[in-house]
């Protein structure tokens, strides 16, 4: 079977969390002969140093060429002012538009030592198990046109386009549906339809796949933004939300402070099986970006690309019992009282990124031993 992984750490703190779990690869090479094969690429500003662009052409091929995808964050200042059509996010769009890759999921969990360092109030948050299902290659981000035009008249006009085809929302409804039954078994699918068109025709394709194929889920609507406001009054409340691209990119940042830091959510992006070897294309990469406030330091939080790499080993090589493993591994650290700085409770000792990493293999060897 053909393992390989093709690292995109990108910029900022994305090499340093990749770093991190590069160890982890290595240690399974050595203890558990997994044979993943790494290459790497450059994706974001520091491959528009190299060569102009955000993504070349041909490490776009290895993306798509890969079993799976691990991606780092890109973006940062230095790249403020390049052109829009090669700014460092154009690659990681490049990235989910060519791969496919329609199904972003986003679980936010709270581990239980990690409640205190929420900004909300630990009874909120403890046990707190959500998975967002984010749209993730249609919508506003990608519908035309989508330009600034002159209006000659001294204004200029900005336009972005929603678009939704029903067969984009049955998938990814589809894709909720089924991982609600592997859990609590409810959904809550978030649009605006009171102002949206493609809101109103999301609501419609959601209820119908519904109808369909899935009466034994639980379904609700919200208008996302009182989904907003329910996420941070009861979090709990929920199990799985499916959303849009771009409600979908605001809600699982509000999710993630949830969690205690923007530094602990994971995602994985997945394609549509392969009809003939029912492989999906994925990519897997923290929600968090390239934190050019902290960059460069060695104090980033790893757990996030650690976390994404779990679900790379669940999804991608059907590995659960080791993705579980890493999983308890993190939980375990965090119980001991490990902590980088963005999730520093009283009591507890602050270790850097490296530190951090360390104190997960150990734990995740330990285990696996
Ligand atoms: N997937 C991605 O590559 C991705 C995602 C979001 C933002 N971005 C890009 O990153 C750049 C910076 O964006 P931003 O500042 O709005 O968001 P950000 O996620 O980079 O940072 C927001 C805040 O969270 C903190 N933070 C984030 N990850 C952390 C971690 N692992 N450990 C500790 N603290 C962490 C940062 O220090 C910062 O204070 C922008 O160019 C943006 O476009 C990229
Ligand atoms: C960097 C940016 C293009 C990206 C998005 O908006 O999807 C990021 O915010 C995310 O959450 O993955
Ligand atoms: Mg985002």
């Amino acid at each position: 079977m053909s393992n390989t992984i093709f690292l995109l750490p990108g910029d900022g703190i994305g090499p340093e969390a990749m770093g991190e779990v590069r160890k982890i690869i290595a240690h399974m090479n050595d203890t558990m002969g997994t044979g993943f094969t790494l290459d790497e690429g450059l994706v974001g500003g520091c491959a528009y140093d190299a060569h102009g662009v955000a993504i070349s052409e041909e490490d776009m091929a290895k993306a798509m060429a890969a079993d799976a995808v691990l991606f780092g964050a890109v973006g940062g200042p230095k790249w403020d002012s390049v052109p829009y059509e090669v700014r460092p996010e154009a690659g990681l769009l490049r990235l989910r538009k060519d791969m496919q890759l329609f199904a972003n999921l986003r679980p936010a969990i709270c581990y239980p030592a990690l409640a205190p360092a929420s900004s909300l109030k630990p009874e909120l948050v403890e046990g707190l198990d959500i998975l967002i299902v984010r749209e993730l290659t249609g919508g506003v981000y990608f519908g035309e046109p989508k330009e600034i035009i002159d209006l000659g008249n001294g204004q200029k006009r900005g336009i972005d386009t929603q678009i939704y085809d029903t067969y984009e929302i049955e998938r990814i409804a589809g894709v909720a549906f089924e991982l609600a039954r592997t859990r609590q078994n409810a959904v809550c699918s978030m649009e605006k339809r009171n102002v949206m068109k493609s809101g109103v025709l999301w609501n419609q394709v959601v209820t119908e796949v519904h109808k369909r194929s899935y009466s034994d889920v639980k379904l609700e609507h919200m208008l996302a933004d009182a989904g907003g406001m329910q996420l941070v009054r009861a979090p709990k409340q929920f199990d799985v939300i499916v959303t849009d691209n771009l409600f979908g990119d605001m809600l699982s940042d509000v999710a993630a402070m949830l969690t205690g830091s923007l530094g602990m959510l994971p995602s994985a992006s997945l394609g549509a099986p392969d009809a003939k070897t029912g492989k999906r294309k994925a990519l897997y990469e923290p929600v968090h970006g390239s934190a050019p406030d902290i960059a460069g330091k060695g104090i980033a939080n790893p757990i996030a690309m650690i976390a994404s790499f779990a679900m790379c080993l669940r999804y991608s090589f059907n590995m659960v019992v080791e993705a579980d493993r890493l999983e308890k591994a993190i939980a375990s650290v965090l119980d001991k009282g490990i902590r980088t700085g963005d999730i520093m409770g009283e009591g507890c000792r602050q270790v850097g990124t490296s530190e951090m990493g360390d104190a997960i293999l150990a734990e995740f060897a330990a285990a696996s031993a």
